[in-house]
């Protein structure tokens, strides 16, 4: 059954509604595990779509993000600000402080934001800022207004997490590597996987991880970056084989600079909306060992968002 959007907003035309159902995954995660990846949207009543959006999407509550937690065995989220919501983070703050501690949040925040705003979004569980470079989502935003913004939340011991598309990393390779935080690279920094995992460009990324040892990578969104799949649903075991060489090598060479979220509910997917209950079982193919899985699910993400309770 399709989906809603509350309030006075049309779902973009084409727009793939979160997936109904999810399997109970086969693999079973570790006791404590963090999906550092995900978003609410809206609900657009209550929290409306910000007006430079360049999609509106369904709503996908927090109520509805707890129990996709719940049900495939997570123990706490990271919900990142999705670009619908521009620089407005109540829904993404709201979430946080309705989850009794199991999230955190990464804002989106402009230069203007006041010390005593990002007091606040602290205080509700904001642990970093995103810096979004995808030009389909997002207007231009100044190197020197982004600068001023990493120094400033430097200060509050956040980091930065980076979107972007793998052909521009060369050109933003200077200002990444002056970003004085620890950097997040979303998906891999979603490397063209019909290019292979030995080429130049993909090259370049690992390059940039190993010579910057404060860069850490999510391994995650194999539905976003598969070119062959197969897609994750019907039960599939094996999905998305194609993306499995890139996220392994990441995996194994950076083990303790790696995170994995479902990235649900999944904005902007074209042709398909994969079962998250199977997209869980996507992780033993790029984490084979219960070590791996454990940085990988459990020991990073609760050093970057939860330092006060990690090991
Ligand atoms: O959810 C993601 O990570 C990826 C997105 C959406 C996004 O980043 C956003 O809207 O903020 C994408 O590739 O369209």
């Amino acid at each position: 059954m399709s989906k809603t959007t509350s309030g006075d907003f049309t779902k973009t035309t084409g727009w793939l509604d979160w997936y109904t159902g999810p399997a109970k995954p086969q693999f079973q995660l570790p006791a404590g595990a963090v999906d550092a990846h995900c978003h609410v949207f809206g609900p657009g009543a209550e929290f409306p779509y910000a007006p430079e959006r360049k999609y509106t999407p369904c709503d996908a509550s927090k109520a509805q993000l707890f129990a996709l937690r719940d049900h495939l065995g997570f123990a706490r989220n990271v919900v990142v600000q999705a670009t619908c919501h521009g620089a407005d983070n109540r829904a993404m703050v709201d979430a946080c402080l309705a989850s009794g501690g199991k999230a955190r949040g990464v804002a989106t925040v402009r230069r203007t934001i006041t010390d005593q705003e990002l007091q606040q979004l602290h205080a509700a569980g904001v642990r970093g800022v995103r810096f979004n470079f995808v030009k389909r989502l997002v207007d231009f935003t100044p190197k020197d207004e982004l600068m001023e913004i990493a120094g400033r939340i430097a200060k509050l011991g956040w980091h930065v997490v980076i979107y972007f598309e793998a052909v521009d990393l060369p050109q933003l390779w200077d200002f990444f590597t002056s970003l004085p935080t620890t950097v997040v690279v979303d998906h891999m920094g979603r490397p063209d996987v019909t290019k292979g995992v030995d080429s130049e460009e993909f090259a370049l990324f690992l390059k940039f991880m190993r010579e910057h040892p404060n860069v850490w990578s999510k391994v995650s969104c194999p539905e976003r970056l598969s070119a062959t799949g197969p897609q994750a649903l019907d039960g599939e075991q094996a999905a998305y084989r194609d993306v499995v060489p890139f996220a392994r090598r990441v995996v194994e060479e950076f083990p303790d600079r790696v995170l994995w979220g479902t990235d649900w509910p999944h904005p902007n997917l074209k042709d398909h909306m994969p079962d998250d209950g199977l997209l869980v079982d996507f992780i033993p193919h790029i984490a084979p060992t219960p070590e791996l899985q454990r940085k990988l699910l459990v020991d990073n993400p609760m050093r970057l968002y939860w330092p006060e309770e990690a090991s």
